[in-house]
């Protein structure tokens, strides 16, 4: 069995009139993230662990914010490419772990529906996909709720 680990960091900042998009859930929100695609940055971080992990680079090398093919595209829609290619290479996700670095709205009430979303894309169970949050404790550009940041990790395994 071969295992390959992988670490993934996104962030996108909050402002005024764009949904809150994380894990592929609209949260309801006075600020939403900005970007060219939905700008879901829990999925974006979760695809660069994902792609780091088999060695394919990140996933503006994938999907550049310069193509209108991506312009507010669902990053669920990323990810299934991203499995696509992961899958295609022999490898099936072992787990993932992931914290979000919001100081605001609460996410924990949200967490479930998150897993729904990502779980059955990643091939994952439930106990092998965690989310997290915290805040900054006011410190930061997250602390001031100017943008929201996800690191995640995650293992591939291919049998060989
Ligand atoms: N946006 C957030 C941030 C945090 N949580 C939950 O609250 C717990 C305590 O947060 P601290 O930053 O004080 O450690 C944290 O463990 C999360 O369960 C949340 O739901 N949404
Ligand atoms: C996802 C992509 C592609 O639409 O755009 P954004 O939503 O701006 O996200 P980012 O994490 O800045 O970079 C990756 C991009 O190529």
């Amino acid at each position: 069995m071969k295992i390959k680990v992988g670490i993934g960091y996104d962030v996108h900042q909050l402002v005024s009139g764009r949904k809150l998009i994380l894990g592929g859930v609209d949260i309801p929100h006075e600020l939403g993230l900005l970007g060219h695609s939905d700008a879901d940055v829990l999925t974006h971080a979760i695809m660069d662990a994902l792609l780091g992990a088999a060695g394919l680079g990140d996933i503006g090398r994938h999907f550049p914010d310069t193509d209108p093919a991506y312009r507010g595209i669902s990053s669920l829609v990323l990810l299934e490419h991203v499995m696509t290619l992961i899958r295609s290479l022999g490898y099936e996700v072992g787990n993932v772990d992931a914290v979000i670095a919001a100081q605001r709205p609460k996410l924990l009430p949200h967490m479930t529906d998150m897993k729904a979303k990502l779980g059955p894309l990643l091939g994952l169970e439930e106990s092998d996909l965690n989310l997290k949050a915290t805040t900054t404790e006011r410190l930061g550009f997250e602390g001031r709720e100017e943008g929201i940041s996800v690191t995640a990790v995650c293992l591939l395994e291919k049998s060989s």
